[in-house]
Order: C-alpha cells, then sequence, then structure tokens
C-alpha cells in the first residue's frame, strides 16, 4: 500500500512523516530518530537501492509493515555526497522539539533540501567543486541565464540567442537546470537534470520583488538593466535557491554581468583539444596542472575560473598583467606566498556563516584566516607597484572580529555542536558557571560545606551524594545541637539524619542538568556568535576576493619565474608574432630537448600552412601557439622569449580525431561540424588551428575541402595555422599562404625528428619510416613500400591536376627491404599440388617461422 493513503489510520509518527513528505514529494527525506536517518516506504526502497544499504521494515502503521532503510547520522555525509552525485534531491528532516517536554513524537521540520546544483556543506563539497545552478528565461529566439554558486556566493547572468545554449552548456557545465514548466528546450540541454517551476516565479514583477530584496538600489549599479530574461533568471534563481536552501542566500552580494564582447571566446572543443583544464588521457597533465600551485583552495578555483573564460584586451586584462609583472619585479612572490599559505577556505566558510549552517571548526579557520591578514597588508607593502597599493587597500583587516573569535573560540574546536567544548572558558560567565557545576561538582560541593558548616556551626556536617537519594546535607547522630532552621529532612539512617536545603536544592538542579544546560547555552553563544559576523559577510567577502587574486596573481608570477616565461605585449594592431614560443606542458615533461619555435602573422600574410612528417612537432607548434594567446589572455606571461599580440576575439581548434557515438556522430560527421562551426565564426581577429582536416574521408573529397576551407579563411583573413598532408595544398603559396614545415633528417637508418619549424613546404614525407618506427611489422611495411612505388609510377603517368603544381616527396628509403623468407616460401608454393594436410602443415611452418 503507498504511505500516502488513508493517512489517518497511521501512527502519530507516521503522520508526522507523512506531513514532511507531502512538503517536498520528490525528495528523499532523511527523518532523524535519535542517531539515525531513516527513509520509509518508496524513499526506503530507492535509497536501499541507490546506497547498497539494508532495506528493512520498522514496525507497522495503517495495518502494514513499514519499509524502512537507515544510516547513522555520523557517517550521513558519505551517503549524501553519494546521492546527490546521482542527481537526487534530499530533504532533511531535523527534530527540532525538545525530547523532554514533548507529547507524543517529537516535533520535526525540513531544515534544507540537498540538490545537486545548491550544495554549501563543507563535507559534501570536494574543494575544487564549484556546482552551478543555471535558471533560463526563454522569450522568442533568446534566452537569460542566471547561475549561481551557492557555496562560493558568486550570481553570473547574460542573454544569448537559445541557438547558442547548448554550447555554453558544454563550455560551463551545471550540476542542475531550472526553468518555467512545459517549456522545451531538451535539444539545448544536454541531459543535465532539469526541474520546470511555475511560470510566474520567472515573471518581471515576482523577478523584482526578490531582486529588490536581495540589492535595493545597487541593482542598477551592476550593470545588467539591458537584460530583462537576465533579470528575470536571477530572481528566479534566487527565489528556488532559498526554497532549497530554507533561508536568504545573505552570501550572493552582487550580480556579475558576463558580457560577450568582453570575453576571448573559445568552444568547449578547443578547451579540449588544447588540454587546458582536462587531459585527453584522463590523468595526464594539462595547462591548470602545471599552474596549479596556488595556495588556497579559493585561489584554486578561481584560477580555473580564468584558464576557463579568458578575457579579450581590456582594463581588467591589463590590470591583471601588469600585477603579475609587479609581482615578479623586485623581491618576487615569494614573500607573498608564504603568507598565502595560512588562508582557509573562507569564501565558503562565509557562506555558511551567512546561512547560519557554519560549525565551530569553520570559525576556528576562519580566525586564522584573519589573523594572517597583517602580515600579509604587510608582505603588499614591499612592492612599489601602484596596482598593489590598491590590494593593499581592498585587504581590510577586521580587527574586532578577529579578537571577538579569539576570545570566544576555543584554539582547537570540534566540528560539531553536539558534544559542546567549542565556546573558550572566560568569553560568558553563565557558561562559565554551568561548565564549572558539571565539571568540579566535587569542587562546589566542598565549597558548599564549607559554608555550611561556618553557618551553622556544625563542624562534623558533611555534603554528599548518591544516585538514589540525589544531593543531602548529612548530620551524625552524636550532633545534639539544633538543626538550622532551613533543613528539610530528606532521610534517615541508622548513625546519621540527612537533609536538603534551598541552596543544595539549587545546586542539585543545576548539577543535573548542568550539562545539557551548559549544552544550550553554547548553542546559544555560538547562534548570537553567527549573529554578531553576518553584517561582516560583505567586507570579508571582498577581502576574500582580493585575497584569491593575489593567490592566483602570485602564482602566475611564481610560474613565470620557475619557467622562464615572458611578459607578451599586448597591442591594438592586427599582428600575432611569437619569438622562441614553447608548449608549457610538453616542455615541462621533456625539459631542455623541447626545441623552441616562432610564429609570425601580419597584415598580408594570415594563413600558414604546415606541412611535414608525422612526429614531426607540427600539432604541438600550432597547439602552443594557441596556449600562449590563451595565457595572455588571462594576464599571465607565456613561454616565449617574445611575444607581441593583438586584438583576438576567438581561439577555435579543429585537432584530432574524435567520434560521438552516443551523439549520432561518426567521426568525419565531427570533423566537419566543428570545421563548419569555425567557417561561420571566424573572423579578422581570431586564431584558427585546423589539424588535417579532410582526412577522415576519400581522399580527393577530403583534399577538395581542405582546399577549399583553407581559401575561406585566407579571404576572412583569420590568423590560420593549417597543418596537413595534402602537399597539393601548398600550391596555395601565391594567393596569400605560407608554407612552414617542420623537418626531418635520416641518419644511420634512423628518423631523426628535428621539430624546427622552417620556411617552405617539407620535400620528404617519412610515413613509413614512422610506422616502421611504431612496430608495424617489417613484412606489411615492405608490402606497402612496394605499393608506395606503385602508386607514384601511375601517378607520374597520370598526373592529377593538383600533384602537377606540387608533386608529393618522395619517400627515402630509410629501412631498406629484404625480403622475409616467409615470402619466398610463399612464392615458391603451388597451392594445386599440395592435399588439405600438407597445407595444414605449411600453415604451421608459416606461424613458426613469423
Ligand atoms: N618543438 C619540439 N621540441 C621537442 N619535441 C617536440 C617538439 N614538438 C613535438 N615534439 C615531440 O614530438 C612528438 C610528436 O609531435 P606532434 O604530435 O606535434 O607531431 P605531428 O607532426 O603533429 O604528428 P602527426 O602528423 O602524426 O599528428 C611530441 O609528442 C613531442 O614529444
Amino acid at each position: 500500500m503507498s504511505a500516502a493513503e488513508s493517512p489517518a489510520k497511521h501512527t502519530p509518527m507516521m503522520q508526522q512523516y507523512l506531513g514532511l513528505k507531502a512538503e517536498c514529494p520528490d525528495a528523499l527525506l532523511f527523518y532523524r530518530m535519535g542517531d539515525f536517518y531513516e527513509l520509509f516506504y518508496e524513499d526506503a526502497q530507492k535509497a536501499s537501492r541507490l546506497l547498497g544499504i539494508t532495506l528493512t521494515s520498522r514496525g507497522h502503521s495503517a495495518g502494514e509493515p513499514i519499509p524502512m532503510a537507515g544510516v547513522p547520522v555520523h557517517s550521513v555525509d558519505g551517503y549524501l555526497s553519494k546521492l546527490v552525485a546521482l542527481g537526487e534531491k534530499i530533504a532533511i528532516g531535523e527534530q527540532i522539539g525538545d525530547p523532554a517536554s514533548s507529547k507524543g513524537p517529537v516535533e520535526r521540520a525540513i531544515v534544507r533540501v540537498l540538490t545537486p546544483g545548491t550544495i554549501v556543506d563543507g563535507a559534501l563539497l570536494d574543494s575544487q567543486q564549484e556546482p552551478l545552478l543555471l535558471a533560463i528565461c526563454p522569450q522568442g529566439e533568446h534566452c537569460g541565464l542566471a547561475w549561481l554558486d551557492a557555496a562560493g556566493g558568486r550570481l553570473m547572468l547574460r542573454e544569448i540567442p537559445l541557438i547558442h545554449l547548448a554550447d555554453l552548456l558544454s563550455r560551463r557545465p551545471v550540476a542542475e537546470i531550472i526553468l518555467p514548466e512545459d517549456t522545451d528546450l531538451q535539444p539545448y540541454l544536454q541531459g543535465t537534470p532539469v526541474q520546470g517551476l511555475d511560470k510566474q516565479i520567472f515573471q518581471a514583477r515576482r523577478s523584482q520583488v526578490v531582486l529588490d530584496r536581495y540589492f535595493g538600489e545597487r541593482l542598477d549599479s551592476f550593470g545588467c538593466n539591458d537584460w530583462p530574461l537576465g533579470l528575470r533568471a536571477a530572481g528566479a534563481l534566487l527565489h528556488y535557491a532559498e526554497t532549497q536552501l530554507r533561508g536568504s542566500l545573505a552570501q550572493v552580494q552582487r550580480l556579475h554581468p558576463e558580457r560577450a564582447e568582453e570575453e576571448l571566446y573559445m568552444d568547449a572543443t578547443a578547451f579540449r583539444a588544447l588540454e587546458v583544464v582536462e587531459s585527453l588521457q584522463g590523468q595526464g597533465p594539462t595547462l591548470l596542472s602545471l599552474l596549479q600551485k596556488t595556495r588556497t583552495a579559493m585561489g584554486a578555483r578561481l584560477l580555473r575560473r580564468w584558464l576557463l573564460r579568458p578575457l579579450r584586451q581590456g582594463p581588467d586584462l591589463w590590470q591583471r598583467q601588469q600585477l603579475v609583472s609587479a609581482l615578479i619585479d623586485g623581491q618576487g612572490p615569494g614573500p607573498l606566498q608564504k603568507t598565502l599559505q595560512g588562508i582557509a577556505d573562507a569564501e565558503r566558510i562565509l557562506t555558511r556563516i551567512a546561512l547560519r549552517s557554519a560549525n565551530p571548526r569553520d570559525l576556528a579557520q576562519l580566525r586564522h584566516t584573519l589573523q594572517a591578514l597583517p602580515a600579509l597588508r604587510d608582505s603588499l607593502g614591499h612592492f612599489t607597484a601602484d596596482a598593489l597599493a590598491t590590494y593593499q587597500k581592498k585587504i581590510s583587516l577586521f580587527t574586532a572580529t578577529t579578537q571577538l573569535l579569539e576570545n570566544a573560540i576555543v584554539d582547537q574546536p570540534p566540528m560539531t555542536q553536539r558534544d559542546g567544548g567549542y565556546i573558550r572558558s572566560g568569553y560568558d560567565a553563565e557558561l562559565d558557571r554551568l561548565q564549572a557545576l558539571s565539571h568540579n561538582l566535587q569542587d562546589v560541593l566542598r565549597n558548599l560545606e564549607q559554608e555550611e558548616r561556618q553557618r551553622t556551626g556544625i563542624s562534623q556536617l558533611k555534603i554528599q551524594y548518591n544516585r538514589v537519594h540525589g544531593f543531602y546535607i548529612e548530620i551524625s547522630r552524636s550532633y545534639q545541637g539544633p538543626i538550622p532552621d532551613d533543613y528539610r529532612r530528606r532521610q534517615t539512617t541508622k548513625n546519621a539524619e540527612r537533609y536538603i536545603n534551598d541552596a543544595l536544592k539549587v545546586i542539585e538542579d543545576q548539577a543535573l542538568s548542568a550539562e545539557s544546560l551548559a549544552l544550550s547555552r553554547e548553542r546559544q553563544l555560538f547562534s548570537s556568535l553567527l549573529e554578531a559576523l553576518l553584517p561582516e559577510v560583505a567586507a570579508l567577502q571582498n577581502t576574500m576576493t582580493a585575497i584569491a587574486e593575489l593567490d592566483v596573481m602570485s602564482t602566475l608570477a611564481e610560474r613565470a619565474i620557475t619557467l622562464n616565461w615572458s611578459a607578451p605585449q599586448l597591442v591594438a594592431e592586427n599582428a600575432l608574432h611569437i619569438v622562441d614560443g614553447r608548449h608549457p606542458v610538453v616542455e615541462a615533461q621533456i625539459g631542455s630537448q623541447f626545441v623552441p619555435n616562432d610564429l609570425h602573422f601580419d597584415g598580408r600574410q594570415r594563413l600558414h600552412l604546415i606541412t611535414g612528417p608525422n612526429m614531426g612537432g607540427k600539432s604541438t607548434y600550432m597547439r602552443q601557439s594557441a596556449l600562449i594567446v590563451l595565457l595572455a589572455h588571462i594576464g599571465s606571461w607565456v613561454p616565449a622569449r617574445e611575444a607581441v599580440i593583438g586584438p583576438i576575439d576567438q581561439i577555435f581548434t579543429r585537432i584530432g580525431a574524435a567520434d560521438d557515438l552516443a551523439g549520432g556522430r561518426s567521426t568525419f560527421m565531427v570533423e566537419m561540424s566543428e570545421t563548419a562551426r569555425i567557417l561561420h565564426l571566424a573572423t579578422a581577429q581570431s586564431l584558427v588551428i585546423l589539424d588535417e582536416i579532410g582526412r577522415g574521408t576519400a581522399t580527393y573529397d577530403g583534399l577538395a575541402i581542405a582546399w577549399a576551407t583553407a581559401e575561406a579563411l585566407l579571404e576572412r583573413g583569420a590568423f590560420t595555422l593549417f597543418a596537413t598532408h595534402y602537399f597539393e595544398l601548398t600550391a596555395l603559396e601565391n594567393r596569400g599562404l605560407s608554407n612552414l614545415h617542420l623537418d626531418a633528417v635520416a641518419q644511420n637508418e634512423q628518423v631523426i625528428f628535428l621539430h624546427r619549424v622552417e620556411e617552405g613546404p617539407a620535400t620528404q614525407s617519412y610515413g613509413l619510416a614512422v610506422a616502421s618506427l611504431a612496430g608495424i611489422p617489417e613484412g606489411v611495411v615492405n608490402a606497402a613500400r612496394k605499393r608506395l612505388h606503385l602508386l607514384e609510377n601511375t601517378a607520374s603517368e597520370q598526373p592529377a591536376a593538383s600533384s602537377r603544381q606540387a608533386p608529393a616527396p618522395a619517400q627515402i628509403p630509410l629501412f631498406a627491404v629484404t625480403a622475409h623468407p616467409l615470402l619466398e616460401r610463399l612464392q615458391q608454393l603451388d597451392p594445386d599440388s599440395i592435399s588439405p594436410r600438407q597445407a595444414l602443415d605449411f600453415l604451421y611452418e608459416m606461424k613458426k617461422m613469423l
């Protein structure tokens, strides 16, 4: 039977459970029962399946057994992260009433709902992860977008044509999407979990009310008033996140409009092909892993964000570059980086303070961070650059807050408030008294005993305690004097009378409940502390943002020094010049063996056709050029002796073969869609990298496509690097294309790749030599060589139009051909003259010879 049927027939506890469940029917309800969270009915079945926990039952309700699965409170985080990673929504139903005074089930309430896009708990979030919640507000062909990084308190927005949505989502994947119900955007959404919400929430008026509540008059200052759809999405987003987190998101202090014209555009393919944050081989090195020497978790996340959103030339980019250069000049970034070492992930701690869910250890870490600020500011004082002086001002010291945290929180507090012990003694007299009562009961009793002896003059009076009778004042029968008026008899024993008085009664009451009183006093002090910190959150966030930026810039400075990079010149003319450029990641693997190369584009020459042997270094050369341009556009120095870079608007790549079988696209189809995209979008200020296009189809089709693409890009004037094995294309030289090649030489029957870029087309091809190097069996290489001669002879008898202009370079006979004995044996064999038995024997012989 379903739990929802006939609620009145259920036990009171189940009625309470069903009431909570009705508040969030689409979430798995974790219902707190003492030291466990329990799930019932369908939730129990689902959780047992997803988490591999035992499905059992807990008594009966409405005449049926209640299916139940439970997890201990102390290990709930592991289970929650697993469910959230699976895209599940979870409601946490806590006990909020006092069990002692409750009649019937203790009062419970849903204190928060966890969804993949609204996680802020430290224990559920990897410090590198930044799950995003996205709200989409579509209208006609356009949509407004707002993203929330709930843990970091960042809210970004923009407006785009709907057709760009899929591309944007693949560049910046999100954990969860909300949109007005009945909106069908599935084709654009790439399988991300979607939640349809009441359309009203996205209405301009409703949304405005929410935004006013958050930002008031400041809203105008964020510069997004021309984005009504973006603002509607932002309002709906905040409304939804508030509902899930059960409170206002005080960590969100501003809106960040993202304007396309400020960004250097790279699509998801380009980020992947250039291995910016993820390696094509899974765990391999990336540009991010090379740069990732930040000292703080906030810096680590910011570096990743900068890499994934490079900026076009403009004040922000220039300022970053200036700062990196200033950090390199003088004493270098070392002392600054040292002071950053002690900084905690305060950005996320501030979010938890804003949501009042911070734990005692969070506050100790915040204190530690605040204590590090004076040294951080001092270390900036050693630089003379104006830009750094501005940063010094951005770092406030928060002396009073530091003092408060120093006074309030013990040196090493526990993670949770459960067992107390996190408020420092001396901070609150009442707490000290309660703790003294529970910790030093013996002392308190001895003191009272002394006082009573003095007051009554009864020297043998004793104050004692036993479990059965509680606290009592014992007076031996040998004492014959008067008993004080305020003593009330509690018990008579053989040798003594036992009494209680008001003073002792107070101690008894307090001692018995001192521990629980102390715990609740601590909890109360902690909440007041969070309240006291709340007004500081915005200012603290500003300081933390400045610290994260300093961390990234000092890391870029350190990398530039360690890896011997230089400052790129960002200029206004359309040009791209690189002297002695290197691929930063390949260089990090092979060190000084890396051969630097130049690249020069000017007003006239916009397309370099790159030929040369396989393994010659064509891809590396092209990728390094793109990476140098990318690095310059995050504000970094670059791996080159010199680099002069004009305004670049986009970087496109079409490198390597990857198919998208799941998406129903073959390798060639993927290649062509990517090329089509480039041809549609590239401008005279774009950098385009094309690696062997057209090779995934019939030779002449491929050549024709490559040819026409090169011509189109020449016409467009985009800075293009075009690697190809179609030597016929080198003939385009007289049309504004320049030929470059990577060379190799043959030495002692070995091919040696020089990896040096030279002018002009390649003259030699080493395909067969490389095939042999790669371990293709010698027999196959020899057969290929014979076939090649045949093809070349046929071609010279019937020359194709293109090969007349640019004959394909000859294969050099690197590996002299000596026929394999097996081939000779085969040639001698007459299959018609042997028996099946002999044929089988021959097969065994061949196998042996191989
Ligand atoms: N400039 C260089 N200095 C030193 N080694 C290099 C250089 N460029 C490339 N290499 C080495 O040569 C290997 C092959 O380079 P790359 O993949 O760029 O060749 P390719 O010409 O694109 O080959 P293919 O045509 O087969 O794709 C690289 O893995 C790298 O180890």
